[in-house]
């Protein structure tokens, strides 16, 4: 690899708050200022940051987009072109062919087998070749290989392919987009930068990579773009923070811990003054203690770890647990529960929540008595509401009207709680709501559970996002809040985030987010190189196979101990298993060994801790559980105080 600069193909890793969509958002603005001719690409990861950047910048040259979505555009235009399709059954070919095979017995591939049996008469790789006359994509996490269905990941990657097969489409890329800027570039995959990368290299294509490495959150980036990153034009930096005052700077540059990343705080911060000094809150109990702090400080971002307690906390829990076990919110779909819930929009892909959210509303007009906005409403829907329903020329339908209204917001406004059930059958007892669309909810099994939640949830939500002051941890990226309470909280299950054995970590060494990475990096290559051996992970493994490899385990071990032994990450969070086994050699301490969550988990909490005190503009405060950190409590509070939070105990 050659170590010269790539001119036309930019790094900018800068830290939070350092203006990196702000810089997008100008550079976009200038460049199509001087070049109208010119189109650009944007990547964004959310639509949600797509959205926010398109707010601002409304030009039919420049493209907003996430990955999926532009690759998709992209490439589904050769979706069927037979050379594609060729490449297809080269890249996916054994797949099929050991799929048709199913020599393990599997049920549901047997299944799926005689479903394309009864379809296409028989099932037999050339009668595959022959049926499949276009690929698609299925939006789901794995592919429909008979049908040429390509998943959220296969997308990527078989469009890489694609790319890398025939240089007419990558030169497509760059001969229509002249600027491209991928941001968030630390939580896309290798895959997805090097496609870029390959594309726009040696062209007159500029494409920027923005980010922040501390801010990676998802797990898509496997380590294996350095090299090409290391070459990247770097002359770009950013310097100053231009979010939050000194005292919280001053935070966030020492848990960055990076000299080459600290932040200067920007002259329209210095002199704000804050409620409060950054501070700790050790609490016997975190919701009490939410409580009081929230009459203190209405306006608040409270980020929580995860959606269940966000929503729980909002009084909405029970809704978004029964919506989130939905068949369609359960995959990586282009909507999930979180999504339908907060998007008030025509766009809500959710019939049921859509039709709350406009219930809600037409109930806020109705208060106002403003009857114009209530029709503006029901015409705006026509899928939910009768076109009949909305015709109010004479008096007498605006008395129809009038009464049909009566009727759901009595219901709707009661202080008894009904269900959500109980709404929707008036909605359609009055006539006023499709019978078609009402049918299809109350009729679908998906829905029951969700139709039996209270309405006062729907209410608690609808209200929660005139002001919505609750958000994760990892859904807060890009965001600025004045105040912000972080909850310090444990996840063993997706997200795995061990908060605790952070702080601990913390509290005794001096780390970094390179330090940390490499460290993570190295030891899961030697994860990886032991399951290889073993042919198994250690949390498979039994008695027959531990007797099997015990002399191996070892020795490995050992072999490991002795690698890292000045290293205080392993000491800290793996040190203890290893010895355990190695003083007990048996089934339960081997499957203590070996396991990456025991690293993930606590580097993923470093970076949440930072994302999440990177969003406080002025006050920040973060409360811990007291019960949590009994055995290093002294060492946290003075590590807390180290680095500028005042700790109340
Ligand atoms: N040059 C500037 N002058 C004044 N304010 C700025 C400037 N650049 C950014 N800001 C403001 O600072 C805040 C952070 O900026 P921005 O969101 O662009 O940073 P970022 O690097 O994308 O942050 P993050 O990585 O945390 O998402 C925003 O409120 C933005 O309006």
């Amino acid at each position: 690899m050659a170590s010269t600069i790539v001119d036309n193909i930019y790094l900018v890793n800068a830290p939070a708050g350092s203006g990196k969509t702000t810089t997008i958002k100008a550079m976009i603005l200038h460049h199509t200022v001087e070049n109208p001719a010119d189109n650009i690409l944007c990547i964004t990861y959310t639509n949600r940051a797509a959205d926010e950047l398109k707010k601002d910048t409304k030009n039919p040259r420049v493209y907003y987009s996430t990955i999926h979505s532009f690759l998709h555009n992209f490439i589904s235009i050769y979706f069927s072109h037979p050379e594609v399709l060729e490449l297809y059954f080269e890249v996916y070919g054994d797949d099929i062919k050991r799929r048709i095979a199913n020599l393990e017995g599997n049920l549901s591939v047997e299944t799926s087998n005689q479903k394309y049996i009864d379809k296409f008469g028989t099932l037999n790789y050339e009668n595959i070749q022959q049926n499949l006359k276009s690929l698609y994509y299925n939006e789901l996490q794995f592919n429909s290989l008979y049908y040429g269905g390509l998943s959220h990941d296969d997308l990527i990657t078989f469009a890489k392919n694609v790319l890398e097969r025939f240089p007419v489409v990558k030169r497509r890329l760059t001969q229509k987009f002249q600027l491209i800027f991928l941001d968030e570039y630390q939580d896309s995959s290798a895959t997805v930068l090097k496609m870029f990368y390959e594309a726009v290299y040696g062209t007159s294509t500029k494409l920027y990579f923005l980010g922040d490495k501390m801010q990676q959150i998802y797990k898509n980036y496997d380590g294996t773009f350095e090299e090409e990153l290391s070459i990247l034009n770097k002359s770009i930096a950013l310097k100053t923070n231009h979010r939050s005052i000194p005292q919280v700077l001053d935070i966030l540059n020492k848990l960055y811990n990076n000299e080459l990343f600290k932040q200067e705080p920007s002259p329209q911060n210095m002199d704000l003054v804050p409620s409060h000094l950054p501070r700790v809150l050790v609490c016997d109990d975190i919701t009490k203690s939410l409580d009081i702090e929230k009459a203190k400080y209405p306006e608040a971002l409270l980020l929580f770890l995860l959606n269940q307690k966000r929503f729980d906390s909002i009084g909405a829990g029970n809704l978004y647990r029964k919506l989130s076990k939905m068949e369609k919110y359960s995959y990586i779909q282009q909507s999930s529960a979180l999504d339908v819930l907060i998007d008030q929009t025509n766009e809500n892909p959710d019939p049921l929540i859509k039709l709350l959210f406009a219930v809600n509303k037409i109930a806020e007009y109705y208060i106002n008595a403003n009857l114009g906005s209530i029709v503006q409403v029901l015409k705006k829907n026509p899928k939910m509401f009768d076109k009949a329903a909305c015709v109010v020329y004479q008096h007498e339908d605006k008395r129809r009207l009038k009464i049909n209204l009566d009727l759901i917001l009595d219901l709707y406004n009661d202080d008894n709680d009904f269900d959500i059930k109980s709404i929707i059958s008036i909605l359609k007892a009055t006539g006023l709501a499709k019978l078609d669309f009402i049918d299809a909810i109350l009729d679908s099994e998906e829905y029951s559970s969700v139709l039996e939640v209270e309405i006062s949830e729907f209410k608690a939500l609808a209200n929660y996002l005139k002001i919505p002051n609750v958000s994760t941890q990892h859904g807060v990226k890009g965001e600025s809040h004045k105040t912000v309470f972080f909850i310090a909280e444990d996840s063993n299950s997706t997200p795995v985030v061990h908060m605790y054995r952070f702080f601990k970590l913390w509290s005794y060494t001096d780390i970094s987010l390179n330090s940390f990475k490499s460290f993570y990096y190295e030891y899961v290559k030697w994860i990886n190189a032991t399951i290889h051996y073993l042919g198994f992970k250690l949390s498979d493994i039994n008695k027959t196979l531990h007797g099997q490899h015990q002399d191996y385990l070892v020795a490995k071990i050992k072999e490991l101990i002795e690698n890292f032994k000045d290293n205080m990450i392993f000491k800290e969070l793996c040190g203890k298993s290893y010895f355990d086994y190695l003083s007990k050699p048996n089934v339960t301490t081997a499957k203590g060994c070996f396991k990456e969550s025991q690293v993930y988990g606590a580097l993923c909490a470093y970076r949440l801790f930072y994302v999440g005190c990177s969003r406080a503009k002025r006050n920040l405060t973060i409360f811990i559980d007291k019960s949590k950190i009994d055995s290093y409590a002294v060492q946290l509070f003075k590590k807390f105080r180290e680095v500028g939070f005042e700790v109340e105990n």
